[in-house]
């Protein structure tokens, strides 16, 4: 048995916990080859502003690939994993996220995804350089897909005569969209000290379009309902889940301002 000592205890101290949260089975499931897909998803937004997507066209192969990938990295010692950082705002983070000294339980990449993803900085690829930045660049061109058919189907759901009023967004090769992977270590002993489960990743919204993500068949993502209740989203391997950021937001309140 590890007794962590009050010292040992200190860096963790702004690292917060909750209590587990049952899990939620009532997100809407949108299956992309529905031909319904389009009212669906503007239904789902409206009501949840998120939601499942299977049938996404992503194939397995690729999600599995970049998942073990990610695991090796993850899995290698800190000061190789360091070379891959700071995160300025791209490379390797480890507990603090973002610019607003936001910290958490959690370390990741974060990428660009535009076609020049070659400048990344090299040491992130560094185990097998090849082979993973191939691996990130045909799971991020696959996941694009997906995204643009999503965003064109929320265009024709919203009744919006160009269908690529969203799409183009991404499309565009100066497109600010990014990649990121969380990964979350476990540290059973904090958790049995603390009696909770530690907060990896905060409360926030995001400031995007739409928020793609993905989970390896583990729980732990929460959202927030409409009347505040915050509810804990199913594992699940081989689904997509949908997040509605906070610009898209904007412009489907102007939508329904505009039309009602
Ligand atoms: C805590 C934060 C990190 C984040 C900016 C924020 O203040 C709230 C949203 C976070 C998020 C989530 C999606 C993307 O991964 C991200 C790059 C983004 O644009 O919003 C991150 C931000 C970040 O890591 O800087
Ligand atoms: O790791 C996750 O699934 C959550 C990450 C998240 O909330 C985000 O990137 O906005």
């Amino acid at each position: 048995m590890v007794v962590l000592s009050q010292l040992a205890l200190e860096p963790f101290s702004v690292i917060k916990t909750c209590k587990p949260i049952g899990l939620f089975s009532e997100i809407p499931v949108i299956d992309l080859t529905d031909p319904h897909a389009k009212t669906l998803i503007i239904k789902a937004c409206e009501e949840f502003g998120f939601f499942k997507l299977v049938n996404h066209g992503v194939p397995m192969e690729a999600m599995t690939k970049l998942e073990a990938l990610a695991t090796n990295f993850f899995n290698l010692p800190q000061p190789e994993k360091d070379k891959a950082g700071p995160p300025n705002p791209f490379g390797y983070g480890n507990k603090k996220i973002g610019p607003n000294g936001d910290v958490g339980w959690v370390e990741y990449l974060l990428l660009n995804t535009n076609p020049q993803i070659s400048s990344q900085k090299t040491s992130i690829f560094q185990e097998n350089p090849q082979i993973f930045r191939s691996a990130v660049e045909d799971y991020i061109l696959a996941v694009k897909r997906m995204a643009f058919e999503v965003l064109e189907l929320m265009a024709d759901g919203l009744e919006i005569e160009s269908r690529n009023v969203f799409s183009r967004l991404l499309r565009d090769d100066k497109s600010d969209s990014c990649f990121r992977l969380n990964h979350y270590p476990p540290c059973s002993e904090l958790q049995a000290l603390s009696g909770g489960n530690l907060i990896g990743f905060g409360e926030h919204t995001d400031p995007q379009i739409i928020s793609v993500l993905r989970s390896n068949n583990t729980s732990g993502l929460q959202i927030c309902l409409k009347e505040g209740t915050w509810v804990s989203v199913p594992p699940d391997q081989t689904s997509f889940f949908i997040n509605v950021g906070d610009a898209l937001q904007v412009c489907l309140l102007c939508v329904f301002i505009l039309f009602s």
